[in-house]
């Protein structure tokens, strides 16, 4: 990765965009969504890559990242499926558990040549593995991690819309890996990791995939960053939890920004956990939360 603090950043996130149907109300939601609003709370210009229905929902995801400014110039309108709708239901622990409608409009994202000019230009693309579970979304990222300079895997393991030859698939293409601790589990059993530590499973799974960079995020506890063959860790800032939605994606979010800006590894690690710890103490994923407020909450 090209660090450079000089020239303003550019991220083009890629995948679901849909609505997270709470209980009592909905709202705007999709891992890498949720990823490029944070990124561009955070001053970076995003860019999304998805699809949307020609639907209510479609218009109100459409309207909602224009007002936030993310690009939607490649956030495709078909009049074939539905605008993404998940129903999420929250345990008494604040944590979440999902019902992806299947097929949305997301699922059917469509290659376009204008995509390749602007993925080879990003300073990174981010991407997932639910929006795998397609073979049309999937092979359109597929065309575009071979064009993508820094390639930014956010696992997001999503039951039952993964399979282990497109997760490995993924991580192999991948130059940065998060997962959360469960998934970091998962994956190395899946792959017949000797290890029970964090730290030697994590560089197991870097050594097999050839990635430098993996950063692991534990709930509560924390987070760490293996980044360039050194340790980092965070264990955790004190927050009562709403709910758990989005916080991974904010915490990956900001961590990118902050390591693209040239913000040392154990500094960008420390803001990230402090951002995830704040959407994890607010309703849905994608909270407003200003520079002032991860500042004061971080000197507590
Ligand atoms: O992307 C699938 C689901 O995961 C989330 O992004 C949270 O990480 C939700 O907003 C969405 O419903």
């Amino acid at each position: 990765m090209i660090m450079n603090k000089k020239h303003a950043l550019n991220v083009v996130c890629f995948g679901e965009v849909l609505w997270d149907v709470f209980p009592t109300h909905k709202k705007i939601g999709g891992a890498p969504l949720n990823v490029a609003l944070r990124m561009n709370s955070l001053g970076v210009k995003t860019t999304m890559i998805s699809c949307v229905g020609k639907d209510e929902n479609g218009e109100d995801i459409l309207s909602f990242l224009n007002q936030h400014n993310v690009s939607t110039d490649f956030v495709q309108i078909t009049e074939k499926y539905k605008t993404g709708v998940v129903n999420v239901m929250i345990n008494e622990k604040g944590n979440a558990s999902y019902d992806i409608s299947y097929p949305s409009a997301w699922d059917k994202i469509e290659k376009t040549k204008p995509m390749d000019a602007l993925v080879s230009k990003a300073d990174a693309f981010v991407f997932g593995s639910l929006v795998c579970r397609d073979e049309v979304s999937r092979l359109t990222l597929d065309h575009l991690l071979a064009k993508a300079k820094y390639k930014i895997l956010d696992a997001n393991l999503r039951a039952p819309y993964y399979t282990t030859e497109i997760l490995t698939d993924l991580m192999l293409k991948a130059d940065f890996i998060k997962l959360n601790d469960e998934e970091l589990l998962e994956l190395s059993k899946e792959m017949d990791s000797p290890y029970n530590s964090f730290e030697q499973n994590i560089k197991f799974i870097a050594e097999r995939t050839n990635t430098k960079q993996i950063c692991v995020t534990k709930g509560a506890f924390g987070a760490v960053l293996y980044y360039n063959d050194k340790f980092y860790y965070n264990s955790g800032y004190f927050i009562k939890v709403v709910d758990t939605v989005g916080a991974g994606d904010s915490f990956l979010a900001t961590l990118i920004v902050r390591l693209l800006k040239g913000k040392s590894p154990q500094k960008a690690l420390n803001y990230a956990c402090a951002v995830g710890a704040l959407v994890a103490g607010s309703e849905g994923a994608n909270p407003d939360i200003s520079g002032k407020e991860i500042k004061k909450f971080m000197m507590i």
